[in-house]
């Protein structure tokens, strides 16, 4: 570790995520961690970010100052919620630094708000920063791209109990892909969840199912529907690290911190 390693803060270190990304950066030979951001008035304000972990000290105190901390960094990863990330997209921007999103649960006029703040900072946002769910992604979309409309596709997405948001961000990355591979816009063929008497399935459209429980991590299937037979290309995340990792390669990926090999 040198002068020149790339310096990356962590927003929302004291969330699940959060904790996973300190010990990521910590991990890596090619990152430094420069600050630790916690919402104002958190306990851990003050504290060195290990011993609030529970861990031995990191000699990075954690802070409630976002600007500040990027000040001294080349990219701010950013697992939080969409209204944090607003806020952090402008930081962003002001700082000119690379800010990698992790945060799902937008709604289209929110995404349209983080447009202002990419033209001045390189913005890297997905839904899911594993490796497994990204070759996914385009599995799905080859797959749609050659099964016509008498194959039905769902999407089924479970997550733990905590979670916030429906369909997932992973889910709706898969849904656009199957979309894109028919050559369909989501938009107007998405069907987000069913209740009572719907009638029949309407074909051509993109179905999505959430099931929340316990502690499950993150499972996805791409169901498509024939009749007769069914393909459906799954993914299983067991461990949140692997979206630490990936979260991690694209803030040194990001133009202005990829001075050191990934
Ligand atoms: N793209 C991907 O690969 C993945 C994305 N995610 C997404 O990441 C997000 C976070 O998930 P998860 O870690 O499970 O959620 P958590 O609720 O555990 O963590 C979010 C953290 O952000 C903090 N936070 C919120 N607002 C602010 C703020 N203004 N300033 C500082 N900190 C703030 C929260 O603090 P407080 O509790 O005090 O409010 C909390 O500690 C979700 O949108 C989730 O879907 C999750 C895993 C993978
Ligand atoms: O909230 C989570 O936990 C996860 N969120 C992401 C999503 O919404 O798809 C990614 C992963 O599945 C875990």
């Amino acid at each position: 570790m040198t002068e020149t390693t790339p310096g990356i803060v962590i927003m929302g270190a004291a969330g699940r995520m959060g904790r996973m990304l300190v010990q990521a950066v910590c991990d890596s030979d090619h990152a430094r961690l420069a600050g630790a951001v916690v919402r104002a008035g958190h306990d851990w304000v003050g504290q060195d970010v290990g011993h609030a972990m529970g861990g031995p000290a990191l000699g990075v105190i954690a802070s409630d100052d976002p600007l500040e901390a990027m000040a001294r960094a080349q990219a701010v990863i950013d697992f939080t919620t969409p209204e944090a990330t607003l806020e952090i997209a402008h930081l962003a921007a002001q700082a000119r630094a690379v800010h990698v999103i992790g945060t799902t649960g937008f709604d289209a006029a929110q995404l349209e708000r983080l447009v202002p703040a990419s033209r001045h900072s390189v913005q890297v946002r997905a839904g899911n920063m594993s490796l497994g769910v990204n070759l996914l992604t385009g599995l799905t979309k080859m797959v749609a791209a050659a099964l016509d409309d008498g194959w039905d596709i769902e999407v089924v997405e479970a997550h733990h109990n905590r979670k916030a948001d429906a369909p997932s961000g992973t889910a709706l990355m898969l849904g656009e892909a199957a979309a894109e591979g028919r050559g369909v816009t989501l938009s107007q063929v998405a069907d987000r969840g069913r209740d009572g008497i719907t009638g029949a399935r309407t074909e051509g459209h993109i179905g999505f199912s959430a099931i929340r429980g316990g502690d499950i991590v993150g499972e996805h299937d791409v169901i498509f529907a024939g009749q007769g037979e069914r393909i459906v290309l799954r993914h299983m995340a067991t461990d949140r690290m692997i979206f630490a990792r990936g979260a991690l390669k694209a803030a040194l990926w990001g133009p202005g911190a990829c001075a050191r090999r990934l």
